[in-house]
């Protein structure tokens, strides 16, 4: 029986007619003689501690210092660098518009009695006058929650962020609040003396002007929302895999969901390399849960993700959507990388067992995680790549997989990377059994899984490799013209590199929707800071340079447009794809497509060959004709604005180009 405040309990009365005999508990006359009079439960040792709270202190063993403390360093050595090491954080937290940083406590507040504490530190402007007014946050001490491990993360995120739970395979599901998605209209670059000649600005770029000043109201108003809390998460990470290029980022953040997502798709540093970070070269400021102010100039609406090149500072207000920094950091990886002659890409990239590396560009659900995540070969990366004199090497060092429909049976390595560790975003699971309901796109269609890339079994590690062989370029086309798979001429792979096509169906409930043709230069023109041309004129070079053969391999429809036609199987594309990594699809006999002139293979193994050639798989072969042009028109259409511009050096390569597209 239940009693009030929940215990269970025997009524008397039943307990008299129905119970177990009394124990009987007289001392029995030896145990009186040795003084045992205690009836002992075990044999072990009790525990030596007075209290609760000290039991609890037991359980906790201090981390091990990495570097030894050499005898030049002295014992305050350690101490000196967790000073410094808090000054610059309060150096990164500080208003551009008073005297000082904010102070800051290493540590979570709930537990500041039996957290280890270094002296709060705060950095000092001694060049200001002392007459600048202080303010109130300046009087407050921020914790610092610095480079937490997934389980005190975890621990974070369930105690004080609605929406966290651990699912049944040991993930973090989290909700990123009113935004599933980035938000590419709401991005802002500064144009300043320097960005105004090298980026690419106007009509079709990415990047919408602001002014530094605008800038810098929107980063105080990051940095004091940061501030004002008790606590934020400092992650202090790198990227790229390359150790000649790698660059030192700085993510402050306020929810232990940001800070896990960042743990795992940056580079983790280790212990030895995290004591030696000194200054980052870049920093993030995700105030996520604050609004950008509207009456701001340039805002226009509530969102706002800004970068400051000179600065080296990125601000997130208006939006929790965790992609915002990995893709942040992308195009900060287009603007830096280049400059230094090396190529940044928007693609996956793995390996076969003989060393082929292959390059997997797309937009976004055209497979590249999907395809790079391939259990016969080696996994460098799932978005995003420099190619370099030195090959390739993977900028981040974690997968961002889309969830949505996710099968064991169909994507074993990826299905399995979701456990303790992973980041589950905006997910619905079994409130009981915590199953993930991977179809159910209630919250949104956009579920994602953030993991560490060692959690792929055949991750290369470290994600560099040789040159690539294939450039496989992905697009899912909802109108069902484009063939499984077409061999490109250099010519080609530059024309559809700089078209970026990609067809998605937006709203997938209500009715069929028309198809709508999405073209994004570089397959990644949200990223780029350049003009396309620039990175294409790279990528044309080092494909010649390394003879690297260009696919097009079409991820969408089949047999009809999107309502009528159906989506080509997964297990059919990775046979394509098996075909073109083993070298036997280069072989093979081609004919040649009439409007986009592609050259399409008469056999691949394990693929019907009469899925081949799109022409054969609708019935309707009118309409077939009809859906070609339209898509043709469209590439033509979109391609006009690319028509007076050179592509490299060479002025034949930029003539081939032009001819490359649809004829008719
Ligand atoms: N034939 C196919 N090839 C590739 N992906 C497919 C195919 N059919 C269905 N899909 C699904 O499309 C999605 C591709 O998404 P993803 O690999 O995450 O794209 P990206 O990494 O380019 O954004 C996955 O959910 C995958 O299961
Ligand atoms: C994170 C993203 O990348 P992708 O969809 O290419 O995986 C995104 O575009 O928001
Ligand atoms: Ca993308
Ligand atoms: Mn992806």
């Amino acid at each position: 029986m239940a009693t009030e405040n929940g215990e269970f309990s025997f009524n008397s009365s039943v307990r008299g007619r129905f119970g177990l005999p009394k124990i009987q508990t007289h001392k029995k006359a030896e145990d009186v003689e040795t003084n045992k009079e205690i009836c002992h439960d075990d044999s072990a040792q009790p525990v030596k501690a007075q209290t609760v709270d000290e039991l609890h202190s037991l359980q906790k063993k201090k981390s091990a210092p990495t570097t030894p403390l050499t005898a030049t360093q002295g014992p305050f050595a350690e101490e000196d660098r967790q000073k410094q090491q808090l000054q610059s954080i309060s150096a990164s937290l500080a208003s551009l518009t008073r005297e000082t940083g904010p102070k800051v406590v290493k540590g979570d507040p709930a537990r500041t009695a039996e957290t280890p504490r270094v002296s709060a530190v705060s950095l000092q402007h001694h060049h200001f006058s002392p007459t600048l007014n202080i303010s109130d946050s300046a009087l407050k001490f921020t914790h610092i929650l610095y480079n937490l491990s997934p389980a005190e993360l975890y621990e974070q995120a369930i105690k004080y962020e609605k929406g966290s739970f651990i699912t049944s395979s040991g993930a973090l599901a989290t909700l990123s609040g009113a935004k599933t998605g980035r938000s590419p209209r709401d991005k802002r670059v500064v144009k300043d003396e320097t960005t105004d000649d090298d980026l690419w600005w106007g009509k079709g770029s990415p990047n919408i002007e602001m002014d530094e000043h605008t800038f810098l109201v929107n980063r105080e108003r990051a940095v004091d929302y940061l501030c004002s809390l008790e606590k934020v998460f400092v992650n202090d990470q790198f990227l790229n895999w390359d150790p000649e290029h790698r660059i030192k980022v700085r993510i402050v953040s306020a929810r232990a969901y940001h800070s896990l997502f960042m743990h795992n798709m940056c580079i983790r540093p280790t212990p030895e390399e995290l004591e030696n970070f000194g200054t980052p070269d870049f920093t993030i400021y995700n105030a996520g849960q604050f609004p950008c102010n509207r009456y701001t100039h340039y805002m226009t609406s509530s969102t706002s993700i800004d970068l400051n090149l000179a600065r080296r500072e990125m601000v997130i207000l208006g939006t929790q959507y965790a992609g915002e920094m990995k893709k942040g950091l992308f195009s900060v990886m287009h603007y830096l990388m280049p400059k230094r002659q090396i190529l940044s890409l928007h693609s996956g990239c793995n390996m076969g067992k003989d060393g082929d590396v292959a390059l997997f560009f797309g937009l976004s659900g055209t497979g590249k995680t999907t395809l790079s995540t391939d259990h016969n070969r080696y996994l460098i990366g799932d978005d995003e790549h420099c190619w370099s004199d030195n090959g390739v090497s993977n900028i981040e060092g974690g997968c961002y997989a889309k969830c949505v429909d996710l099968s064991r049976e169909k994507e074993p390595d990826i299905w399995n990377a979701i456990k303790f560790g992973t980041v589950l975003e905006n997910v619905v699971f079994d409130e009981h059994t915590r199953e993930v309901e991977y179809s159910d796109k209630s919250v949104t269609e956009n579920t994602r899984a953030a993991y560490p890339i060692e959690f792929i079994p055949n991750a290369k590690i470290p994600c560099v490799g040789p040159h690539p062989k294939n450039v496989i370029l992905l697009a899912c086309d909802a109108f069902g013209v484009l063939p499984p798979v077409s061999k490109l001429s250099l010519a080609q792979t530059m024309y559809h590199f700089i078209s970026g096509y990609t067809a998605l169906v937006a709203g997938t409930e209500d009715g069929i929707k028309e198809p709508t043709a999405t073209f994004s230069a570089c397959f990644g023109a949200a990223f780029i800071m350049l003009h396309p041309t620039k990175y294409a004129a790279m990528l044309a070079e080092k494909m010649q340079k390394h003879g690297a053969t260009g696919w097009l391999v079409n991820t969408g429809w089949s047999g009809g447009s999107y309502g009528s036609g159906s989506r080509i199987k997964l297990a059919y594309t990775r046979k394509i794809i098996d075909a073109i990594h083993s070298g036997t699809l280069l072989e093979a006999n081609y004919t040649k497509t009439e409007i986009f002139g592609l050259e399409i293979p008469t056999e691949i193994e394990g693929v019907p060959s009469e899925i081949l050639d799109p022409a054969n798989t609708w019935s309707d072969k009118n309409a077939y004709k009809d859906t070609l042009l339209k898509l043709g028109g469209l590439f033509k259409k979109n391609f006009e604005v690319f028509l007076n511009y050179k592509i490299g050096a060479d002025n034949t390569l930029t003539e081939e180009i032009l001819e490359a597209g649809p004829k008719f």
